[in-house]
């Protein structure tokens, strides 16, 4: 696959609205179809005030199903071979990971090319309406692509039967894993700590403003295409949450968004680097399996190397803590201008392409070699300048030279130094009770949202556990394994003292 295509995380993803506002053409109309639509949509809202009962199922729309429901599954496969859709090796089952996903059925081989979804089984902008004429309207406004869909979605939902994606839409989740889902006390108190809250609040802001601004210019105008216990904030929060989730941008056809049925069964995978796109030689939407599967063994693809907040944000789940290399945060590391090697330091920094500020990746299984490297350096006294140049070679990551160099003498300096950059005024903007909320909040996976803050917070916290809670010594931050022991340690000890304070 040339293009790397992924289901799209974008925080700009939305259509400007102004675009919606741009053509106001008149249109006529016949009559629609409207006795055959759903009657109503049914709309509960439950609150729960316990922080520690996450799964708030609440409103929901009267089509799908319960997200790792297989009871349609059965009829989406036989439709879709029906259609088209090419004898498959893998069947839709419920998995470990993700509910329910796609399995091996047979022995799977690296570098196979798999799915083969014709066009004819995808639904895109120019996808034909059960009702023409609500198409035509949207056509008329020149409507963007994730609003008509979302549009579209809801109105062929509707149709139930009538709908020829029925079939699809029937096992699509009555409420898919999304963020447009949380109250915004719930983003307040779950997120407080994760830049991924103002971006939520964007989205859902949105979102909103997207149907409100829908309804004003259209939909109340055509109320009698567009019937509001149809078309309605609670209808659209849920054909955004599948969008998000499951819409593809598909490189090969001019980065075209659809949602392929099938292959939006896919789950995501941290460790897999394989893409959906539209293979011209085939003319199906297809993925290229990067690694052997067995029978049984479920198959994934990659939605993109996003962070575990970015992958909440669109597809509302976290992986599992310590399994996303792309889960790293930017920790600045800069040498001291009163350092009197400064210009010694700093020289041999230039030579390896690394300057007097730096920036590394931390991650929460690990930090890489390279930044102990830069602290050995920074703290590095004069009488130790022999080694600045050996020092900046393994802080480089251009470099192929050993990087695993280790100084005893000057080792607490160097990590005393990491801790240092994790800058108190950083996070202190943070309360405590935001670990309670990243521990107490199950998502998905019953994992964590992480981001800079957290990682800064709990990398200052765990040394601060270390020195000051007496949990052990310098030494086991030599490992960052054992630094995040001590992490877990200390959060509970934290919140066992919360609890008993309230
Ligand atoms: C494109 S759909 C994949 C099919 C989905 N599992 C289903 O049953 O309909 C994307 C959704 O699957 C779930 N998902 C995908 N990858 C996951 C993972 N690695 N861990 C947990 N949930 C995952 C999330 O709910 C996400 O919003």
């Amino acid at each position: 696959m040339a293009e790397a295509c992924r289901i799209i995380l974008n925080t700009t993803f939305l259509p400007s609205l102004h675009s919606l506002h741009k053509t106001h053409k008149k249109v006529s109309y016949s009559q629609p179809f409207l006795h055959k639509r759903h009657p109503a949509i049914q709309c509960s809202i439950s609150t729960s005030s316990d922080t520690k009962a996450a799964a708030k199922v609440s409103e929901t729309v009267p089509w799908g199903c319960d997200i790792d429901s297989l009871e349609n599954a059965e009829a989406l496969q036989k439709w879709l071979s029906d259609s088209g859709l090419p004898p498959q090796k893998m069947a839709i089952q419920k998995v470990e990971v993700g509910e329910r996903g796609l399995v091996a059925l047979k022995n799977i081989r690296k570098g196979e090319m798999l799915l083969f979804v014709p066009p004819s089984l995808v639904i895109a902008a120019d996808s034909e309406w059960s009702c023409p004429e609500a198409g035509e309207v949207l056509k008329q406004y020149s409507v963007p692509d994730w609003p008509l869909l979302a549009t579209y979605l809801i109105s062929e939902a509707s149709f139930e039967k009538s709908s020829r994606w029925s079939n699809y839409i029937s096992a699509l989740p009555r409420q898919p894993y999304s963020l447009l889902y949380w109250t915004r006390a719930e983003l307040d108190t779950y997120l407080e700590a994760s830049q991924i809250r103002e971006r939520a609040i964007e989205r859902i802001t949105n979102v909103t403003g997207t149907y409100n601004d829908l309804r004003l210019r259209i939909f109340s105008k055509y109320p009698h295409l567009f019937p509001e216990e149809v078309f309605n904030m609670e209808t659209f929060k849920w054909s955004f949450g599948i969008l998000f989730s499951r819409l593809v941008r598909l490189p090969s056809m001019d980065g075209r968004v659809a949602l392929v049925p099938w292959a939006d069964m896919l789950n995501h995978s941290c460790e897999v680097e394989t893409f959906l796109d539209y293979d011209k030689s085939s003319k199906g939407v297809v993925f290229t399996t990067d690694r052997p599967y067995q029978p049984g063994e479920q198959v994934f693809i990659s939605y993109g190397r996003k962070s575990n907040g970015e992958l909440l944000l669109s597809y509302g789940f976290v992986p599992r803590e310590g399994t996303n290399p792309s889960d790293s945060v930017e920790l600045s590391l800069s040498l001291k201008k009163s350092d009197k090697c400064y210009k010694e330091k700093l020289e041999a920094l230039k030579k390896h392409g690394l300057s007097a500020s730096q920036c590394f990746p931390l991650q929460v299984t690990g930090w890489p070699l390279e930044l102990m490297a830069y602290a050995y350096l920074a703290v590095s006294p004069p009488s130790m300048s022999r080694q600045f140049e050996e020092m900046a070679a393994a802080a480089s990551n251009k470099t192929t030279t050993k990087k695993n160099i280790t100084y005893p003498d000057i080792e607490e300096q160097a990590l005393q130094f990491i801790l240092d950059s994790c800058t108190e005024e950083k996070i202190e903007g943070y309360k405590e009770r935001i670990y309670r909320a990243c521990y107490l909040r199950e998502v998905a996976s019953s994992s964590l949202v992480t981001d800079v803050v957290r990682f800064r917070k709990l990398l200052y916290m765990s040394c601060m556990a270390i020195k000051y809670w007496a949990i052990g010594s310098y030494e086991m931050i030599r490992s960052w394994h054992a630094a995040t022991d001590c992490i877990w340690l200390f959060i509970h000890y934290l919140l066992d003292d919360l609890e008993s304070t309230k």
